[in-house]
């Protein structure tokens, strides 16, 4: 109904204007009522506004220098550069260089801010160059803005406009898709094998190192580069990698998606402003055009995946996966390089430190336990997943931890359960389309799904993230055959020997087409990440535990009663006890039986932990099964260990020697 009809004593509608007018209600004011009758609100503040824009235009305060728009709307780098450059122009002018095609003599124009925001970039004024046609091309004349080390709330909103798929949990994380991919793709990893790497490096049988050439990398660098600069923007995280501050290594990351960037600001290092300003050029860049495939009528391709690592020209390409993993791991690999040169030990472990200064490692392959065990609430966080060893002690290479979350509960994981908040990214999850609470136990999109949060998320993190030399280096094994002893404790030949074995059973999800346990072999507890043959690695590691007197231990954090299947899983709170023991020095003075086969030291009693379990054979009811299980597993250990007989490891042949009869007699 129309507002401007009148209602007569009939109930009936006039619509004749004059009536309408005659029966409007006069307001009459009352004569003599004095202004201070009048309830005058005189605490009502004045606005600093005039218009809509004005009032939206106070709500967001500057702030320097990690986002800051310069004065005027917008930094503008292209083929006219500034002459003095303000820190937003150097910065700027670095990430052109990055982004430069190898190709064409015009680099992107890049622009600092939202596209959005675009209305400014029309007033800034371009001196025109003169460019030959044939070097004109459309991706060089257009803009691409680039949004640089975001802030995690900016990234949520980038995350929540523009990518399907990007919800807030009902604790504040950010749950995304990774899309097809939802872990590692370790076949399409390749390395530049040029003339330094190809004597460097590892190569051939059990490498992880597929090899690539030069040419062929810059056509897949060409084609990420070309991808990215086709879009209208682009975030870049420029943060560091390793807490030691004498061996930091600096890291960009150019990627297509708030996603991307978000995690990588969760899991590198991040910087101060003030670090920021004075960035300068990465020491390592990440090209992630994950978005789009590779060609696979370009050499080597053998599928729509590549990751490439290129140590010459320090950088990395990734095609055709958006699982973030890639770019933490790959990062990792470049470590497992970079690191050794300098006499420092990589190590794919986690790490933490009791309060007397206690310091123990986590070895162990991917869902066997490094991230669950190391954040302990006893002890001070180091890092979860990737540290270096020095003379000077151990150190974080990351920033953040990067949790398996599938089955996660509150009370078995309280620290990593309440990690999952604001600015925690939360990969592959399935939640509740209303209440958005997270389903932790639903496999719908991936067994894989996974937790990336910074480390101080950890109440007990340790900031900055080093310590010192480790007590106890303890390695994970999650054996699906039942066998291994859920402690042993190991003498130095025996820790070599099951460190440059590298047992597990894979837990399906975290490498692509894995869906059942099964067992693996993978040198130095990360075959897929190390760059050097394993044995440098365990010599390092050798000398190291000698020099500071650190003791071994093997945890198994899988099967008992049988194998996968007729077993069950170790329960969680058994093996925290045992690492309890391990942690407070009880285990050292407990008394020991030896098994056979694979020669393994078992405790008698572990305080806490039922005492038929801690020899595995009590566990087993079918005592024949046991040993026939035993004895396949020792003869997996035998055959894996084949290609490591004919290396020395380090200048000790005695060591070598030692660490060959370490393994099962049988
Ligand atoms: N006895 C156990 N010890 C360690 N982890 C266990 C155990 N039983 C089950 N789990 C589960 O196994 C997974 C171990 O994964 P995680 O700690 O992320 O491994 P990693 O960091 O080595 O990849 C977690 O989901 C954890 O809850
Ligand atoms: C993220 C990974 O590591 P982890 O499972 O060891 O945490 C991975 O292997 O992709
Ligand atoms: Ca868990
Ligand atoms: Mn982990």
């Amino acid at each position: 109904m129309a507002g401007n009809g009148n209602e007569n004593a009939d109930g009936d509608f006039s619509f004749s204007a004059a009536a309408a007018r005659d029966a409007l209600p006069r307001i009459t004011t009352e004569k003599g009522a004095k202004s201070a009758d009048v309830c005058h609100d005189d605490t009502a503040p004045r606005v600093n506004f005039q218009t809509i824009d004005e009032l939206h235009s106070l709500q967001k305060k500057r702030s320097a220098p990690t986002t800051p728009l310069k004065e005027g709307g917008g930094v503008v780098m292209g083929t006219s550069g500034p002459t003095t450059p303000s820190s937003g122009e150097t910065m700027l002018q670095s990430v052109s260089a990055s982004l430069a095609s190898l190709t064409r003599e015009t680099g992107p124009k890049l622009i600092r801010g939202d596209p959005t925001s675009a209305a400014k970039v029309a007033h800034v004024p371009h001196t025109p160059t003169s460019v030959p046609a044939a070097d004109v091309s459309d991706s060089g004349l257009k803009f691409t803005h680039i949004l640089h080390n975001l802030s995690p709330a900016e990234l949520y909103e980038q995350a929540i406009k523009y990518e399907k798929g990007s919800f807030v949990t009902s604790t504040g994380a950010l749950a995304t898709l990774s899309g097809a991919k939802t872990g590692r793709s370790p076949k399409d990893k390749r390395v530049v094998k040029d003339e330094t790497t190809a004597s460097e490096l590892w190569w051939g049988k059990g490498s992880p190192n597929i090899e690539m050439d030069e040419q062929t990398f810059l056509v897949n660098r060409e084609r990420a580069v070309d991808y990215l600069n086709s879009l209208d923007k682009v975030f870049v995280n420029d943060q560091y990698l390793n807490w030691d501050p004498e061996n930091r290594i600096k890291v960009r990351i150019v990627s297509a998606r708030a996603y991307h960037s978000l995690f990588m600001h969760n899991m590198c290092i991040r910087p101060t402003p003030e670090e920021l300003e004075n960035f300068g050029t990465p020491d390592f860049t990440i090209y992630n055009a994950g978005k789009f495939p590779c060609n696979r009528y370009t050499h080597y391709m053998t599928s729509s995946t590549s990751v490439d690592i290129n140590l010459g020209r320090r950088e990395m390409v990734i095609l055709g996966t958006q699982y973030a993993g890639e770019m933490k791991k790959g990062l990792f690999g470049v470590m497992h390089y970079l690191m050794p040169k300098r006499k420092i030990l990589s190590l794919h472990s986690g790490c933490n430190m009791g309060k007397e200064g206690d310091v123990a490692l986590f070895f162990g392959l991917s869902g066997t336990g490094k991230t669950t065990l190391s954040t302990d609430h006893n002890r001070y966080l180091i890092g979860d997943d990737e540290h270096c060893w020095s003379d000077a002690g151990v150190s974080n290479i990351e920033g953040g931890c990067y949790a398996k979350c599938i089955d996660l509960s509150r009370e078995k994981e309280p620290d990593i359960w309440n990690a999952i908040k604001f600015g925690t990214v939360l990969e592959n999850v399935v939640f509740d389309e209303h209440t958005r609470e997270v389903d932790y136990n639903d496999k719908s999109v991936t067994e894989n799904t996974r937790a990336a949060y910074p480390i101080e998320y950890i109440p007990n993190s340790k900031i900055p993230c080093i310590g010192p030399h480790p007590k106890n280096v303890i390695l994970l094994a999650c054996d699906a055959f039942g066998v291994l002893p859920p402690i042993s404790k190991l003498d130095l030949a025996q820790t070599m020997y099951h460190f440059i074995s590298g047992y597990t059973a894979l837990v399906a999800g975290t490498e692509e087409g894995v869906k059942e346990p099964r067992a693996t072999f993978s040198a130095c507890f990360g075959a897929a990440f190390i760059m050097l043959h394993p044995t440098k690695y365990a010599a390092m590691l050798a000398e190291k535990m000698q020099a500071q007197g650190a003791t071994g231990w093997l945890v198994n954090t899988g099967w008992s009663g049988g194998s996968y299947g007729a077993g069950s899983r170790i329960k969680l709170a058994y093996t925290r006890k045992i690492i309890d023991a391990i942690h407070s020095g009880s285990l050292l003075n407990a008394t020991y039986h030896k098994t056979e086969i694979f020669g393994l030291e078992i405790p008698n009693e572990v305080e806490g932990v039922p005492s038929e379990i801690l020899e595995p054979m009590n566990a087993w009811e079918d005592k024949e099964a046991y040993k026939d299980t035993l004895l396949k597993l020792a003869g997996l250990f035998r055959n894996n260990f084949e290609t490591f007989t004919s290396h020395k490891i380090g200048d000790d042949g005695k060591l070598t020697e030692e660490i060959l009869a370490a393994g099962p007699n049988f």
